[in-house]
């Protein structure tokens, strides 16, 4: 059984159908890849998938059970966490305490027994390279770095699946390396990601399975070589900026 599941995803803005009868599968201990150009859905996906958005028709499961109707916190209780294309960070806090500060849905969940919020908050610093930048404002820390502040502050809540809406956008190349062999790391420790990102060479190199989105359609699924070779993502990718 998939641990992170939708079936028939559809959701209409209006007259504008933003995702397609969408159905899809993310599994424990791998990095799945959600692709497609601009506007194909693939926000409004993720945003369905954790309870932002409200679904037109279509369920959304976590381990079996349908949490469609379930607040974006009671699905963060249940194990799933995200980041934020645009960061969402406390500005005037320090790195320290914006991942300190997620460390409280395990203590009101009680999902964690024996719980020490300061020390879990170091371990995670520690394993995502952090502990260097700890005391500093988010404010004065390059965007590259403080989208790991994101990756951080969602690994603070123990998730069994982990949303990331293009965390390697603003990253120089070396923090994009040191973030990829980061997801790596903890997709090899059973972490189910699903990754949106722009940077098609790091989806394609992290990646063990793709789906690509196009005008709110599932236009393909597979392995790195099978999408790239498939007639339908290469004829969607023309035209635009990022060659598939
Ligand atoms: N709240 C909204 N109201 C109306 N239309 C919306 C809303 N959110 C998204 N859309 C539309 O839905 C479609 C999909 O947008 P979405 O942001 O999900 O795409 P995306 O694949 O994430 O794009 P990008 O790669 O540019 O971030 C677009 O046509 C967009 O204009």
């Amino acid at each position: 059984m998939p641990l992170l599941e939708t079936r028939g995803i559809t959701v209409r803005f209006g007259g504008n159908t933003a995702v397609n009868d969408v159905s899809l599968t993310v599994e424990e201990g791998q990095i799945t890849g959600l692709i497609g150009p601009n506007g194909a859905g693939k926000t409004t996906l993720f945003n369905t998938i954790t309870g932002l958005q409200k679904p037109t028709s279509g369920r959304v499961l976590l381990d079996g059970a349908d949490i469609t109707r379930l607040s974006p916190a009671k699905r963060a209780r249940r194990g799933m966490a995200r980041t934020f294309q645009r960061l969402e960070l406390f500005l005037s806090l320090s790195v320290r305490d914006n991942v300190r500060v997620a460390g409280d849905v395990l203590k009101v969940t009680g999902r964690r027994r024996r719980f020490d919020l300061d020390e879990e908050t170091d371990r995670v610093l520690e394993r995502t390279g952090l502990t260097d930048i700890a005391h500093k404002d988010v404010s004065d820390v390059p965007i590259g770095r403080a989208r790991v502040v994101e990756v951080a502050r969602a690994l603070m809540t123990s998730p069994r699946v982990l949303l990331l809406d293009e965390p390697a956008s603003g990253q120089t190349e070396r923090e994009t390396e040191a973030f990829a062999e980061l997801l790596v790391g903890l997709a090899a420790e059973g972490l189910a990601i699903c990754l949106v990102e722009h940077d098609l060479p790091l989806v394609m190199r992290l990646c063990s399975t793709i789906h690509v989105l196009d005008y709110g359609s599932l236009i393909a699924s597979g392995t790195p070589q099978e999408v790239k070779e498939s007639p339908e993502v290469i004829a969607a990718y023309i035209g635009t900026e990022e060659a598939a």
